[in-house]
Formats: structure tokens, C-alpha cells, sequence
């Protein structure tokens, strides 16, 4: 579903940066990854795409980007990891910011509600529309008319809120960290060329999500990068619904409990080499046979709803970022690939990504 939208949003990257090469032959890929997946995000959940237009002047554009910034910065709580510290006013602060935050989110995506309710009154079933597709709001608002007590106006606020912001930045760290480990690993690009080669052959088209499942380097290289560069690297927020033992140590009913995947997916005792680049563990293996190893997307009942929608999105950018331009870093030196320490959930990189590319002369004509 939603597939066409893809592919037109990462072609309007392509384009972007293409425009941007010619200038200065140098790029910022991490606004071009947060436009790219906030325009996905937007389109499907809420049928638009405005927010996000270059055009940086719409005053919703950054209030939403803001409202986002804010929700992944606010999501570690210190003193929910420190119980000591709610003795302290920092918590009661804490609280003040967040009750100001939710009521800011809550009042942006009451907008988006209201105006998809306008144009669903306007033009009745959107199915009919060829122009114009069903989005995630349109759905819930269908179910509210059957069953008004559950799809209550709150709670669709509540899953668009977890859409918009779960799913803009989170995809778009993660394409930082992956473009970073390339221009740090030239001959992983080289390879993951030469499959696209392979399989598409010459330049008669770009790639799309249809070819995704014939280029397994590709897909490992986006395995490999979510092993090293979880994001969020803890998975928090979750209780224990019955007393347990976990490593030995008992844990009653109730405890609150934070999973380290950064630590797990980096633990020398599971992984052989366990801080190296090699897209090629992830080869000719299901990823389920890593078990409990490996759990990128969560696992269980509160596990990433999206993890088919994420992969595809970053399969499909990098799969044209590579087909259709030649990358170098901004200096010789290698890329600095430390987290950012500003404690932030989703782990950024601490500097923003800056490459230099090059468009292959042979796909110029899919991009001008
Ligand atoms: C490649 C990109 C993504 C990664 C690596 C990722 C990863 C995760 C992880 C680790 C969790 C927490 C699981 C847990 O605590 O056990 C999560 C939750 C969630 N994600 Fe994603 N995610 C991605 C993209 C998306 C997208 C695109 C969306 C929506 C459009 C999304 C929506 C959500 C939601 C709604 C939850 C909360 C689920 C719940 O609490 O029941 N994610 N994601």
C-alpha cells in the first residue's frame, strides 16, 4: 500500500539533491532523510505533504518538526531510571514541559482530523476519487461512524500522534548512520552497485520496491547498520506482567524494565567481531535464527508496527542513492560515527551529515 506515493517522495529527494550537487557538489543529507520521511509519514497518515515543502515559511512546517524534536528529546525521563531524583523539583519541571508538549501535539493532530473530515464531507468516499487516496486518518474516521465509542476522537488523535512522531525520525537517524557507515566503507557501496547492476542492468530505469527483494547486499547493509546504530538503542517503557527471572536475577511483577539493544547487538558473547561493518553476516541467514540477538524493531505485542514500512523506505532511498550517484565524504578523514550524548531517545549522530556526491552521468536523465 502506498507504494506510487513511495517512490514519488524518494524521486523528489533524488531530484533535490541532484539540484543541490550541481550547485556545490555537497549535500545535507540529514535535512534531505527528515524531509523524506516526514513527508512519507505525513502523506500517508494525514494525505499531504505540505508541511513539508521546501518552503520552510509555513509556520506548521516547523511547528510540527518542532513537536517532533521535542517528543524524542522528552521520551527519556532521568528520574523514571532514578526514582531518587522525583524527590527532586527537576520531575515536577519535567511534567510542566511535557503537559505543554501533549497539549501542543494533541492541538496539531486535532487540525489534521478536522481537515480531513472537511474534505471527506466535501467529496464523500475518497475511493472513487482517482486523484485523491484513502489516508490513515480517512480510515479511522470511517470506523468512528460504526463504532463511535471506541474510535473515539482521542484515540485516533493518540495512534496519528505515535505515527507522526514514532515514525519521521526515528527512519531518518537511521539513514544517517547508514550513509555514514558508506562513506566510511567505499567498497561496500562498490558491491552493493554491482548487485543493483546485476539486476536492473544498464540505466533504463531507476529501482524500485519490487526489485528490493532481488538485492539481499542491500538489504544487509540496512541490517547491519539497525545492529550497530539501534535507534532507539533502549527499548524502554515496558513492565514486567508477572514475576520473572531474567540473567538470574529476580524481577517481581511490576518492574519496570529497560532492554540495552545497543549493548545486546554489540555483545561480544553473541557477535564475532562484533563492532566491524559486515553487511555479509546478515547473507544467506533468517533473521529470526538470531533470536533474542537481535531485536531492532522490539519484539512481542509492543514491537514496531512498521518494521516492513521502515525497511522498505530505507531500501528503496538507498537503492537509488547508490544507483544513481557516486559518494565521497567532505574530508579524508573518516567520519566521526560517535551517538550523540545529548541524551536524546533515538541516538542522532553528533554532527550533522554532510557527503559529497556525484550524479552517474548514465541516470542523470531520471533526475533532470
Ligand atoms: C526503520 C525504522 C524504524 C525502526 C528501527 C523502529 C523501531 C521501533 C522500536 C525499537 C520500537 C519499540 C519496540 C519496543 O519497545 O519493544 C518501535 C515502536 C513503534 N514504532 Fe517503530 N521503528 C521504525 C519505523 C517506524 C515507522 C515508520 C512508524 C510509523 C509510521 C513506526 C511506528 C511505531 C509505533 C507506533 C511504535 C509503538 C508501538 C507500541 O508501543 O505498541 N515506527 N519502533
Amino acid at each position: 500500500m502506498y507504494a506510487r506515493m513511495r517512490q514519488e517522495e524518494v524521486h523528489r529527494m533524488m531530484q533535490r539533491l541532484a539540484r543541490a550537487t550541481k550547485d556545490s557538489g555537497m549535500v545535507d543529507l540529514s535535512s534531505a532523510f527528515f524531509e523524506l520521511t516526514l513527508s512519507i509519514t505525513m502523506r500517508m497518515v494525514a494525505g499531504k505533504r505540505e508541511h513539508l515543502s521546501e518552503d520552510e515559511k509555513l509556520e506548521e512546517a516547523k511547528k510540527l518538526r518542532e513537536i517532533i524534536k521535542a517528543s524524542n528529546l522528552l521520551n527519556t525521563n532521568i528520574p523514571d531510571y532514578v526514582p531518587l531524583l522525583r524527590w527532586t523539583g527537576r520531575r515536577g519541571k519535567l511534567l510542566k514541559v511535557l503537559e505543554d508538549l501533549q497539549s501542543q501535539r494533541e492541538g496539531f493532530m486535532q487540525s489534521l482530523l478536522e481537515e480531513r473530515r472537511k474534505i471527506l464531507s466535501e467529496v464523500g468516499d475518497l475511493n472513487q476519487e482517482e486523484t485523491n487516496i484513502k489516508c490513515i486518518i480517512d480510515v479511522f474516521l470511517s470506523l468512528q461512524q460504526n463504532e463511535p465509542e471506541f474510535y473515539t476522537d482521542d484515540m485516533i488523535n493518540g495512534m496519528v500522534q505515535m505515527m507522526i512522531v514514532g515514525g519521521s525520525e526515528t527512519t531518518a537517524i537511521l539513514m544517517e548512520w547508514v550513509l555514514s557507515l558508506l562513506l566510511n566503507h567505499p567498497n561496500v557501496v562498490k558491491k552493493a552497485y554491482q548487485e543493483i547492476q546485476n539486476h536492473i542492468g544498464g540505466s533504463n530505469r531507476l529501482i524500485d520496491e519490487f526489485d528490493l527483494n532481488h538485492l539481499p547486499y542491500l538489504q544487509a547493509i540496512i541490517d547491519e547498520t539497525l545492529r550497530l546504530y539501534p535507534s532507539p538503542a533502549i527499548l524502554s517503557h515496558h513492565v514486567a506482567s508477572k514475576d520473572c527471572t531474567v540473567g538470574g536475577y529476580n524481577i517481581p511483577r511490576g518492574t519496570f524494565l529497560i532492554v540495552n539493544l545497543e549493548a545486546i547487538q554489540t555483545d561480544p558473547k553473541l557477535w564475532d567481531e562484533p563492532t566491524t561493518f559486515k553487511p555479509e553476516r546478515f547473507l544467506n541467514v533468517e533473521k529470526k535464527d538470531f533470536g533474542f540477538s537481535y531485536l531492532p524493531f522490539g519484539y512481542g505485542r509492543r514491537a514496531c508496527p512498521a518494521e516492513v514500512l521502515g525497511m522498505k523506505v530505507m531500501g528503496l532511498a538507498f537503492g537509488s542513492l547508490i544507483q544513481c550517484f557516486d559518494w565521497d565524504r567532505v574530508s579524508e578523514k573518516l567520519l566521526d560515527m560517535k551517538l550523540s550524548e545529548g541524551g536524546e531517545f533515538n541516538m542522532p549522530r553528533v554532527t550533522p551529515l554532510l557527503a559529497k556526491c556525484k550524479i552517474r552521468p548514465e541516470m542523470a536523465n531520471h533526475l533532470f
